[in-house]
């Protein structure tokens, strides 16, 4: 079976306990593909980070998945984690690359903006993150981007581009129609009524049938 061409990435939710977290994440995980994993905790002491991260790599490696450390590329080395993602008021994209070598996977936030997703793919990023596309209530959105966005990437540009903000079951067909290669997701994965397990095979049955 070929692969589907939308793929499904996950953030963690914004407060875990890391050892209850980690039975979720192996449930969520063990329900269909997810692409990759995203450690997101902001306002937490450097040893909270380190400790979840050494909860969860487990659960991703052991699944194939990989796990990106927010924010913070110098945690992502210290940890062993695949990679970072990084906004553009954090570590610059250089930097990163610096500190995180060749082999990792590091993402860049592009807000709605074609012209910093070019000089994040120009630069080597091995995506481009456009959002927020729908209201959330994870985070205080200050650039919204719209739906043409994703086409006019798609339209020219290689690099994949990943979509996020707000998105749920109910919202999510459009972003993939217009290109997204990945869907990014936290409160409809992880507050699922049904669970995460259930989330995730709603989320890869509306990807392998759009
Ligand atoms: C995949 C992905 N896209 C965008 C973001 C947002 O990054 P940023 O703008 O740095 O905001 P914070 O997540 O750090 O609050 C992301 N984390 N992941
Ligand atoms: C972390 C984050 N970054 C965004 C951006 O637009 O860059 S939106 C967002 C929150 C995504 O969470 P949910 O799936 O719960 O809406
Ligand atoms: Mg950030």
């Amino acid at each position: 079976m070929s692969k589907q061409s939308c793929e499904l990435y996950l953030i963690t939710p914004p407060k875990i306990d890391p050892d209850a977290f980690a039975e979720d994440l192996a449930a969520a995980l063990d329900a269909g593909p997810v692409a990759c994993l995203q450690l997101r905790l902001k306002e937490v002491s450097d040893d909270e980070i380190k400790r979840a991260a050494e909860a969860l790599l487990p659960v991703c490696h052991e699944r194939g998945v990989p796990l990106l450390m927010n924010d913070r590329p110098d945690l992502a080395l210290l940890t062993g984690c695949d990679g970072a993602h990084v906004g553009q008021q954090d570590t610059p994209y250089e930097e990163a690359r610096r500190t995180l070598g060749d082999e990792a996977m590091i993402g860049v936030t592009c807000h709605n903006s074609i012209h910093l997703a070019m000089e994040a793919a120009e630069a080597g990023a091995d995506y481009v993150a456009f959002g927020a596309f729908y209201p959330t209530e994870t985070k205080e959105i200050i650039h919204h981007a719209e739906i043409e966005t994703l086409e006019t990437w798609a339209s020219f540009s290689t690099v994949p581009c990943v979509a996020i903000g707000g998105i749920n079951h109910d919202n999510a067909k459009p972003l993939i129609e217009a290109g997204a290669d990945f869907l990014c997701v936290i409160t409809a994965v992880w507050k699922h009524p049904e669970g995460p397990a259930a989330a995730v095979k709603a989320f890869n049955a509306l990807m392998a049938s759009t």
